[in-house]
């Protein structure tokens, strides 16, 4: 089994809504995605001879979701959401909104970017979404890559 792994990274805020403790505060995160791309076999001929899937192509999948979440505070569509959202955009500052019909935790995340890859035809077995250096979720569909 090949698998190929590609990364971005991403500075992102979120606010959880219907959490208590700290992290109840609007605050962010530098994210670290990455995405896995199996196969047991390779490419015979063509430009991708040898290869899985040319990491560029994998690689511009990734500048998307990156360009769809640097610099931007995810906030649930819900009500309370909503109602945060309408807080700020009274002020003077045009916050960059980016209202997600989920929590924004490293779960739905990385669900989300999994199938926004899958959207744009890369063929992505996993992708694992740190919140911390610490913690990660990863999210796949069927088998994980390796099996
Ligand atoms: N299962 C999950 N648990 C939590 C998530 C999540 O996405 N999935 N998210 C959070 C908060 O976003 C929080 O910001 C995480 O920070 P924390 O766990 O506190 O991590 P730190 O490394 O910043 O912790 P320190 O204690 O400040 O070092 C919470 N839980
Ligand atoms: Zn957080």
């Amino acid at each position: 089994m090949f698998i190929l792994k590609s990364e971005i990274q991403f500075d992102t805020a979120h606010f959880l809504s219907g959490y208590t403790g700290k992290c109840a505060n609007l605050h962010g995160h530098r994210y670290r995605v990455i995405a896995k791309v199996a196969s047991n076999t390779l490419h015979t001929d063509g430009q991708l001879r040898g290869m899985v899937e040319d990491f560029g192509t994998i690689k511009q999948a990734l500048k998307k979701i990156e360009k769809l979440f640097d610099h931007k505070l995810l906030i649930e569509n819900n009500d309370e959401g909503r109602e945060v959202a309408r807080q700020l955009k009274e002020g003077p500052t045009d916050f960059d909104l980016y209202m997600v019909p989920y929590r924004p935790t490293a779960e739905e995340m990385s669900r989300h970017i999994y199938q926004l890859i899958k959207e744009m035809g890369v063929q992505v077995c996993e992708v694992e979404v740190f919140e911390t250096p610490a913690n990660s979720c990863s999210y796949s569909e069927g088998p994980v890559c390796s099996e």
